[in-house]
């Protein structure tokens, strides 16, 4: 299981871009225990906040995929309502800003938060409201924008790549799919991507985690995703010739030619079997091929992580060096669902006096 570690000062100091972060897998435990009662949810595991973190890490530990997706029912049941939305909305980016994330990407499912008779409309607009409330809340500096995900198994990406559009000039930053990977392929969503790309709209997709590589390739071939939500699979398309020296597979050398940003998340993928330890992550040897790598923390809570730890991980387990984590932030701020010119104002004013 992943240990929750002492984050050293100066790791934290550091700015952060965090692009890869799930709304309902970034509770603080008691907010949940407390959300639970306000609102009549008996089946949690506990009530104690303490051991909820403690069973969340530990049941999000399975190996697998499925049985770690499992653990959201209890995170989705409490936020039925727009006042548990707008306040596990407005605590996130608090716990981000106060962790040294300058900018965030934060998705969540709509359609996964209708049980209590919110439309589609009323969820993205209380999720709104509670990022504006905890930008203006915390005392530092952070920029938090939405991405719609829709889940794979489901119907209604396109009504949400629909959402992403109309809210587009309010907070909504981009599209993504996320859910089961095997048996649920992006082209099951193409009308969602072909619309989006029509409309010059922006999206992820969840690829290459769970299932390999015709995963990867059909997001970015047939769908034409801009990012990979973990990618961490490409890893299939790398061999070492007799000389030891990296051959890159077709797919691999046009994901790092064409500088498609991966989306990774090592401590969600120890987690659900995607790979083995902190050390042997595919990150660490991606980052040496110079593919656009950035660090994620996926789910806060499944993991009881934080960008701090992920980045401390790194350099206690992997060998990272502090320019590695600025080059791997610069990297995620170039790879942001954002206008070019709020890109570089965020590089060039907070990221890199921050490393300096
Ligand atoms: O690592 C992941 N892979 C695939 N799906 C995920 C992952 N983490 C979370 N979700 C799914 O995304 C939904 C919306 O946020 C969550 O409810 C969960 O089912
Ligand atoms: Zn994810």
């Amino acid at each position: 299981m992943s240990e929750q570690a002492v984050i050293r000062p100066e790791i934290k100091a550091l700015p952060k871009v965090l692009l890869h972060d799930h709304l309902d897998g970034g509770l603080r435990p008691a907010t949940i225990v407390e959300l639970a009662e306000q609102n009549g949810y008996v089946g949690l595991p506990t009530t104690d906040p303490e051991a909820l973190g403690r069973w969340f890490r530990e049941a999000a530990d399975s190996g697998s995929l499925e049985r770690y997706l499992e653990t959201f029912d209890h995170s989705v049941a409490v936020m039925q309502t727009a006042d548990a939305l707008r306040r596990v909305a407005s605590e996130a980016a608090q716990d981000l800003a106060e962790d040294g994330v300058v900018y965030a990407e934060i998705r969540y499912a709509p359609e996964q938060h209708l049980e209590g008779g919110l439309t589609l409309e009323q969820v993205v607009e209380a999720v709104n409201e509670g990022f504006r409330e905890g930008e203006s809340a915390s005392g530092n500096r952070i920029v938090v924008r939405a991405l719609l995900t829709a889940m794979r198994h489901a119907a209604k990406s396109t009504e949400i790549a629909q959402l992403v559009v109309r809210y587009r000039d309010q907070g909504v930053a981009g599209f993504d799919i996320a859910g089961a990977e095997a048996g649920f392929p992006p082209t099951r969503h193409l009308d969602a991507f072909e619309y989006l790309r029509r409309e010059n709209a922006h999206f992820t997709i969840h690829a290459g985690e769970a299932f390999g590589l015709p995963s990867i390739w059909e997001a970015i071939q047939w769908c034409g995703t801009e990012r990979l939500g973990h990618g961490v699979r490409i890893m299939d398309d790398i061999s070492t010739d007799d000389a030891g020296a990296d051959k890159l597979g077709l797919l691999a050398a046009y994901v790092r030619d064409r500088r498609i940003p991966l989306e990774m998340c090592p401590s969600s993928n120890l987690q659900t079997g995607a790979a083995d330890s902190i050390a042997a992550h595919p990150i660490t040897h991606l980052k040496d091929l110079r593919y656009r790598v950035t660090i994620n923390t996926d789910n806060r809570l499944m993991s009881g992580t934080s960008m701090s730890q992920e980045m401390q991980l790194l350099v206690d387990e992997a060998g990272w060096t502090v320019d590695d984590l600025r080059w791997a932030t610069i990297n995620a701020m170039k790879s942001a669902f954002l206008p070019f010119d709020e890109r570089l104002a965020i590089i060039d004013d907070v990221i890199k006096p921050g490393y300096d």
